[in-house]
């Protein structure tokens, strides 16, 4: 099995998300011809009716499935019975349909957080189902293990190579920066800038600022989604990440400097945690032959760049 042909018909379900749009722009530049898009508006993957015609008309050969309910800690928290149901039903109706038409390849997305809440450090992928999942978003991580289950049982059964990536926590251009529904990546860089706008001397932050996190650049995901598509074939879900990870206290030092915020910052213990730390063990991917490109500092400030460039749809956006 070779690289894919940049001739067939790919469909990227979620293409205006953070991660689909990077998918699209980056298959695109390799030369894809033939990709297909639909926004939840056109097609609502939730309904499995709709999502069958979509498949049975347009016939795509390869499928990234990079459309799923996203959020931050406070969102995944809050909604529970949403991140659950609205995931398993769209990747169950995309990969059921898919298998209907035959479709060659696919890649499913899911996440790190799928792994135990105290998982040695840093995870590797077989730690998965080893211990008890972090409550804060228990019912994603189900969702995201039965996507993974979901590929394996294709593989078993029908022989398809399909196969799923785990991304660490992801920033870039495109990014939710509702205040109360995204990660912590794009909250900070709109509260600081809001800030440093309105000259606020102080800026709140929530948790204790001690979790451990790992952040990797969108358009450095794209590119593994690609490479892997490319070059792995394999049952196992494959780790995505830099291999290293800052503290959030750490992370939120490096925004204030790159916004320009000289105030002080406090925390918000009221607010929770989460998992202690997610550092993905990249042994695997490195041994493929993949490497993250972009630097954390780099990456920040390209986002800030993009974040300030943008900052009237942001606001309309929530
Ligand atoms: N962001 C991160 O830090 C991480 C993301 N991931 C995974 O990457 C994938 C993409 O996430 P990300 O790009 O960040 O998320 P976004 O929220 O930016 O994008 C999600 C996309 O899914 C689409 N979508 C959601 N619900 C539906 C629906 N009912 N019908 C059709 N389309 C729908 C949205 O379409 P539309 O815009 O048209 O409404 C949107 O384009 C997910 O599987 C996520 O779990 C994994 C780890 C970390
Ligand atoms: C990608 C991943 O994303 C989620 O898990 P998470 O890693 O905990 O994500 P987070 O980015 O929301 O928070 C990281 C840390 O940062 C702290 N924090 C400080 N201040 C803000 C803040 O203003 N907003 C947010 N969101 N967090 C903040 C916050 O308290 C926490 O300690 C899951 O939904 C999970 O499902 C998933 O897949």
């Amino acid at each position: 099995m070779g690289p894919l042909d940049r001739t067939r018909r790919t469909y990227i379900a979620g293409h205006r998300g953070l991660v689909g749009s990077a998918i699209w722009r980056r298959m695109e530049r390799a030369g894809f011809d033939s990709l297909v898009g639909r926004s939840s508006a056109e097609l609502d993957l939730r309904d499995r009716n709709a999502v069958f015609e979509f498949f049975a008309a347009e016939r795509p050969e390869y499928v990234v499935l990079a459309a799923a309910k996203v959020g931050g800690i406070l969102a995944n928290n809050t909604y529970p019975v949403e991140f659950l149901s609205e995931n398993l039903r769209i990747q169950t109706n995309v990969m059921d349909a898919a298998l209907e038409v035959g479709v060659e390849r696919l890649l499913f997305l899911g996440s790190s957080c799928i792994y135990p809440k105290h998982a040695a450090q840093p995870i590797t992928e077989d730690s998965l189902l080893t211990g008890h999942l972090e409550p804060t978003n228990d019912a994603y991580a189900i969702a995201k293990i039965a996507g993974i289950l979901g590929v394996q049982a294709v593989r078993r059964q029908h022989g398809l190579p399909w196969i799923s990536a785990m991304p660490t926590n992801l920033y870039g251009p495109g990014d939710n920066f509702s205040p109360t529904g995204s990660h912590v990546l794009p909250a900070l860089i709109r509260r600081y800038d809001e800030a440093v706008q309105s000259g606020a001397d102080t800026v709140t932050n929530w948790g204790t600022g001690s979790p451990r996190r790992e952040f990797l650049h969108v358009d450095d995901m794209a590119d593994a989604c690609l490479f892997l598509l490319d070059h792995y074939d394999g049952p196992d879900q494959v780790n995505v990440g830099t291999g290293r990870d800052v503290t959030i206290k750490e992370i939120a030092e490096t925004i204030a400097a790159v916004t320009g915020f000289e105030g002080r910052t406090e925390w918000d213990t009221s607010k929770p945690d989460g998992t202690p730390q997610k550092l993905l063990d990249v042994t695997k991917l490195r041994k493929a032959g993949w490497e993250a490109q972009i630097g954390l500092r780099e990456g920040l400030e390209a986002t800030v760049r993009w974040y300030r460039e943008n900052v009237d749809a942001v606001r309309e956006a929530g």
